[in-house]
């Protein structure tokens, strides 16, 4: 375990994904990339064989970032504000990437389709036999979600870091939210603030029909 991990706790990470959907139940964008880039930093503790994972997040979290530290930052405020803005505005490559190939929206679409795995996993973790292997719970639920839109180069050094995952109990406790059972229990309490954070998005794309940007 890297330097830093006992500092850490992912309990302010999932706080991050709680403060996510607003009264109008809309999207945050601050505290939806506060959320991932805590996620990150916990990935990077668990070993630099997670760096070229870490690096696309990072990459993605930062274009969003940069939006929301352009002159069109208050467009970014929510998910809902950037799709407006960017399809009123024609800021969106449709059919391939083309004038357009960084757009909020089709980065945005990046981590969304990486919640649902997360939102997939944690739930796996919750609910897995103590003595259960991360890695399987991890490959099982990236393959029934990410894995779909990954080419195979990908897929494979994806499921080459997963056997670096440590047990469910010591994963658990890698978390630094107390025991196991802690764990599970913040598990319990954060997970349908993120099942609520991706619903919201997902019914947005699709009502746009987004769900398939280049
Ligand atoms: C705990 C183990 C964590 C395993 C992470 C599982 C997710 C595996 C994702 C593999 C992504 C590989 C990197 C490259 C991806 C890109 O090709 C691909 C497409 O982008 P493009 O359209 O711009 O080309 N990018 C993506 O799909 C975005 C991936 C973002 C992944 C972020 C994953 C962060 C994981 C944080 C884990 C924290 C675990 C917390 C548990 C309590």
């Amino acid at each position: 375990m890297a330097a830093g991990a006992e500092t850490f706790s992912l309990r302010e990470v999932l706080v991050a994904f709680t403060a996510c959907v607003s009264e109008q139940r809309e999207v945050r964008v601050d505290p939806y990339l506060a959320g991932w880039k805590g996620l990150v930093r916990f990935l990077n503790c668990l070993g630099t064989i997670f760096s070229f994972i870490s690096k696309d997040a990072v990459t993605k979290i930062e274009i969003i970032e940069n939006y929301r530290n352009s002159d069109q930052q208050e467009k970014y405020l929510t998910v809902q504000s950037m799709v407006e803005y960017e399809l009123a505005n024609d800021l969106v490559d449709l059919q391939k990437r083309s004038k357009h190939p960084d757009s909020g929206c089709r980065t945005f679409l990046r981590l969304h389709r990486a919640l649902h795995w997360l939102q997939m996993f944690l739930e796996g973790l919750r609910t897995g036999e103590d003595n259960s292997k991360t890695s399987v719970i991890c490959s099982e639920t990236y393959n029934a979600s990410l894995a779909n839109y990954h080419p195979w180069i990908i897929r494979k050094a994806a499921g080459v870091a997963f056997c670096a995952l440590p047990t469910r109990n010591t994963f658990l406790e890698t978390m630094n939210v107390g025991t196991a059972e802690e764990a599970v229990a913040m598990l319990g309490e954060a997970l349908p603030y993120i099942c609520e954070v991706y619903k919201i998005t997902e019914e947005l794309y699709a009502q746009h029909k987004l769900l398939d940007l280049p």
